[in-house]
């Protein structure tokens, strides 16, 4: 999308907007100051100009990017109520250029602020950035889906996951598929199994409001680890653009399912008790101010996946994340066999070669086996380490240039957001159901003491 853009923050004065969005626009507008962009926001809250302007220069400085205000070409704020098509009436005529709508607001509002622009006259070539988790369920997602396309073309819906604008996801693409040494073992025959993990140090931080009802299944699993699993599992694209990468991704989660089908022995939750993380005391997860005991929320999931494709039958994946561990954790991890047969004279068992992706700050690592120590033919571990490149933006920024830009590659389309919901239906009917216990472990721990260790 070249020319003029009105970028209109719906949700101006929530926690995403100045934590991730502006921040990611003043990086974006620094690396790229020819893009025009009037930004606009809109909320419920009383905000006056002058106080969203302030808001809009502190997130650009926090990201270094303060001089960037000056470019934007307009700042702007609008009380307003989303869900009502007047308001909404309002806001959609203050667009000039190219208008596109960035909901930053709960998924429940969005809904209804979704429902509420089929009264609405929307300019020609209107994006609809959409935040996760989309929809609260399959028949929610379905829904959502088919409002927002009585709305705009499908290739202007823009369900923003910003884990596919990370440099390590984006990364995995190359390491996968610009190396001839990686892409013919990456299958069953010598992949024995996939773990991706985010563990977090972070607690609830404040976000009980949207986390008590979402929990750590909804929050990662569901949107942003399962697009990881379909960048690892996925069949090569012709291309990298939208409809082949999107087509590819599809395919892969259209094929995964629960392990063994059975959603109560692969997978387990966790939810954290009071502890230390480093300096830090946290009380435990049901005495963080505005959460509800009732909800069992847990803070700690794991679950395990199979790719059902000629590639992947037979190799688990599993993924898990998690809030208030003793270390941050972010990996895909890709287990291979060990060779078919060892030569007898060797010394040592070794398991098969590690390679591994980190996830900020991204690097990759290969753990082999190697000898030739003290006695020459004794198996041990080395690592090869590269530095991965890292991208000249924050994932937010990329998600909001691919927005300015019109490319939707890196969304997530309709349908692949209906299969995330789909995997996890049986895991979510079983955790309600209360056929999965909600395990505890202390904050700072590694999770709860008798799980089995992954990776
Ligand atoms: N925060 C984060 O780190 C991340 C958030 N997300 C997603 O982004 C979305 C927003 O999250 P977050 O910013 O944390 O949520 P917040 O609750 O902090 O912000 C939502 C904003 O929307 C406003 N709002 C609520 N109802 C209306 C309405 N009817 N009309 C206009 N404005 C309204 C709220 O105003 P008020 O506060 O007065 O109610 C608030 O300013 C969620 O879908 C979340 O999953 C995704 C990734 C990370
Ligand atoms: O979307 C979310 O992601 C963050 C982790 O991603 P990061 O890029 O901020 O590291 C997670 O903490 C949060 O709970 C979740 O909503």
């Amino acid at each position: 999308m070249g020319g003029d853009t009105t970028l209109l923050i719906l949700g101006a004065s929530g926690d995403l907007t100045s934590r991730l969005l502006l921040p990611a626009l003043g990086q974006l507008l620094t690396r790229e100051p020819e893009r025009r962009v009037r930004l606009l926001g809109a909320g419920i809250d009383d905000w006056t100009d002058e106080r969203w302007a302030k808001a809009v220069r502190a997130a650009f400085r926090s990201a270094d990017a303060e001089p960037a205000f000056d470019s934007v070409a307009e700042t702007t704020y609008r009380t307003a109520d989303i869900t009502k098509a007047s308001d909404l009436t309002e806001l959609v005529a203050q667009a000039t250029g190219r208008l596109a709508l960035y909901f930053a607001v709960p998924p429940a509002i969005a809904a209804a602020a979704c429902e509420a622009l089929a009264d609405v006259e929307l300019p020609e070539g209107t994006i609809l950035a959409l935040e996760k988790p989309f929809g609260s369920d399959l028949a929610g997602a379905q829904a959502l889906n088919r409002t927002v396309r009585r709305l705009v073309p499908e290739n202007q819906v823009f369900r923003v996951d910003h884990f596919l604008g990370r440099s390590t996801t984006l990364n995995l693409l190359g390491a996968r598929f610009a190396n001839r040494v990686f892409e013919p073992v990456w299958s069953s025959h010598h992949v024995e199994s996939v773990v991706i993990r985010f563990d977090e140090e972070l607690g609830l931080e404040g976000r009980a409001r949207y986390y008590d009802k979402a929990g750590a299944l909804v929050d990662m699993i569901q949107s942003h680890l399962l697009q990881v699993l379909a960048f690892v599992a996925m069949e090569p694209p012709a291309t990298l653009t939208e409809v082949d990468l999107r087509d590819a991704t599809g395919a892969a989660l259209r094929a995964t399912h629960v392990w063994d089908d059975n959603a109560v022995h692969s997978s387990r939750r966790a939810r954290y008790a009071a502890g230390t993380i480093g300096e830090r005391e946290l009380p435990a997860y049901v005495d963080e101010p505005g959460v509800d005991p009732s909800h069992e929320t847990e803070t700690l999931a794991e679950a395990t996946f199979e790719v059902r494709t000629a590639r992947w039958a037979g190799v688990p994946f599993t993924l898990r994340s998690g809030k208030a561990l003793r270390e941050a954790t972010h990996e895909i991890l890709i287990r291979f066999r060990p060779v078919h047969h060892l030569p007898d004279g060797f010394t040592g068992d070794e398991p098969g070669s590690v390679l591994r992706f980190m996830l900020g700050p991204d690097r990759m690592s290969l753990e082999l086996n190697v000898n030739g120590g003290e006695d020459p033919f004794e198996l041990s571990r080395t690592r090869l380490h590269a530095k991965l490149g890292e991208g000249a933006l924050l994932a937010y920024g990329e998600v909001l240039s691919s927005i300015l830009d019109g490319d939707a590659a890196l969304a997530v389309r309709g349908d692949a957001a209906e299969e995330c919901w789909r995997i996890l239906t049986p895991i979510l009917d079983a955790w309600q159901r209360g056929d999965v216990p909600l395990d505890e472990y202390p904050a700072g721990s590694e999770g709860p003491a008798d799980w089995v260790p992954l990776g």
